[in-house]
């Protein structure tokens, strides 16, 4: 179970969030939509513990499973150093992983199908492994609630498919708190319960995903025209129209001089 009671996050005078009561109960998945810089990662940092609230009270599980955005490139690890980084807990202060240790960080690779890469240096993998390392650590904690900052944004279709699928199946276990922000209303609307929508004017609103995530509401969000389009078998597509506005290029880019020289 996760609960914050009138919580709050500020930077300087600005209040990312305030007077938010969230719940999320165990066993439950809560998806987080908002446009860019509206707040999600700020929401999931305070969540996982990492930027504390500057009002109101915070409840969660000690051990957390986090999924960042992004990472920075620490030098010398391995992919299976990173992934085995996720079993600290286990650990303790001083201990080095055991032989256990390392089955369950290979394992968690061979879930998010990268075990070719256990040896290769963390800093030479792409955005996209690294979303599914980090996917890996998450897994290999043995937490039992799970925290994801946009985890399939660096991910081909192929690889979201299979982040989809190991989600689900976190889920099927039914003992698995799931948190997620992500830029893919899909995403919501295939995998959580419920659907928290950080709205650009400061209102939030949540419910049921297949509720919450209508047409008016995605416009009202991401201010651009959205339909939900009816798929055979399978929930709901939601696809924005791209009818782009023209948008005015710098004067000092290529087009924008057509005089200049190379
Ligand atoms: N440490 C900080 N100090 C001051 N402002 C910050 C800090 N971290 C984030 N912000 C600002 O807070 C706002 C929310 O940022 P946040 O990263 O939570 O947005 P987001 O919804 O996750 O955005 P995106 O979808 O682009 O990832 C942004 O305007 C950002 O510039």
């Amino acid at each position: 179970m996760i609960r914050f009671a009138n919580a709050g996050v500020r930077f300087g005078a600005r209040w990312i969030f305030r007077g938010l009561d969230l719940s999320v109960a165990s066993g439950t998945t809560l998806a987080l939509l908002g446009p860019n810089g509206r707040g999600k990662t700020t929401l999931i940092r305070s969540i996982v513990g990492l930027i504390p609230l500057s009002e109101g009270n915070r409840n969660a599980p000690s051990l957390i499973g986090y999924v960042p955005q992004a990472t920075g490139e620490p030098v010398r690890y391995t992919v299976l150093d990173m992934v085995v980084m996720g079993r600290a807990r286990q650990l303790g202060v001083f201990g080095s992983p055991s032989g256990e240790d390392y089955r369950a960080a290979h394992q968690a690779l061979s879930t998010v199908g990268l075990e070719d890469l256990s040896e290769r240096p963390y800093n030479r993998t792409s955005g996209g492994e690294r979303q599914l390392i980090m996917l890996a650590r998450a897994l290999s904690t043995g937490a039992c609630t799970i925290v994801l900052d946009e985890p399939a944004s660096a991910l081909d279709l192929a690889n979201q498919s299979r982040l989809l699928g190991i989600l689900r199946e976190l889920q099927s276990d039914g003992a698995y708190t799931i948190v997620f922000s992500t830029h893919l209303p899909q995403h919501a609307l295939h995998l959580a319960d419920e659907t928290m929508m950080m709205m650009p004017s400061g209102r939030i609103i949540r419910s049921q995903s297949a509720k919450i995530l209508s047409e008016p509401n995605l416009e009202e969000l991401y201010g651009v025209p959205i339909r939900r389009v009816p798929m055979s078998g399978n929930a709901d597509a939601i696809v924005p129209l791209l009818d782009s506005p023209k948008p005015v290029l710098p004067a000092g880019c290529c087009r924008g001089d057509r005089n200049h020289a190379y």
